[in-house]
């Protein structure tokens, strides 16, 4: 019996470190001491609490809040659903967001955010993502700033999971290609 090829490896530890710090270099001066970082659950956990420490040594130490959405299910598209499981919890109200995410691929999930901020009264929204796959769709509005360009392949690890696994590498890969 052959055993299933695992994840391919694109990017180390060490070079997802060196572009969550890069990314923070460009993003502190864009940033209010008053605004608030909102991280998109699940996925987009391990780089906001990547972003947000190199963001405090910046002198940004802000605030934090998350929304829990889920659009892909244990599948490799986006099922043109998103579904809220959960909101903001603490008030926005006329203050600048950046909203944070592993991965945009056909930025309907970030838009999904932006939407929530937005009509919660955030006075500006903006957004930053990890993995910025190429657009499967034209239209797509890009994020405010990135960290990495990613193939058209299928990511995990650094928050990406392939129906619940590989979430947690500290490393991003891709599914084998068929
Ligand atoms: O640009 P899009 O095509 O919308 O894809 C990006 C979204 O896909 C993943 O979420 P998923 O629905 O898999 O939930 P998860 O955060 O639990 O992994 C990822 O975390 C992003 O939020
Ligand atoms: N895990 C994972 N989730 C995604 N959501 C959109 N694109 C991707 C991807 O490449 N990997």
């Amino acid at each position: 019996m052959t055993e299933a090829a695992g994840p391919e490896r694109l990017i180390s530890e060490t070079e997802v470190a060196r572009a969550v710090n890069d990314l923070a270099d460009r993003l502190a001066p864009r940033l209010s001491p008053d605004a608030v970082v909102v991280c998109l659950l699940t996925g987009g956990l391990w780089f906001a609490a990547d972003l947000t420490r190199a963001l405090a040594v910046r002198g940004r130490p802000l605030a934090f809040d998350a929304l829990w959405l889920t659009a892909y299910g244990d599948k490799t598209r986006h099922s043109g659903i998103t579904t809220v499981l959960a909101g903001l919890r603490r008030p926005v109200l006329g203050r600048q967001v950046l909203i944070v995410d592993d991965v945009l691929e056909s930025g309907l999930s970030l838009e999904a955010a932006r939407r929530l901020v937005q009509a919660a009264g955030a006075s500006e929204v903006l957004t930053a993502v990890f993995a910025l796959k190429p657009a499967p769709t034209p239209g797509r509005r890009p994020p405010d700033d990135f960290a990495w360009t990613a193939p058209d392949r299928f990511l995990v690890g650094y928050g990406m999971d392939a129906a619940g696994a590989h979430r947690t590498l500290p490393w991003i890969g891709a599914l084998p290609q068929a």
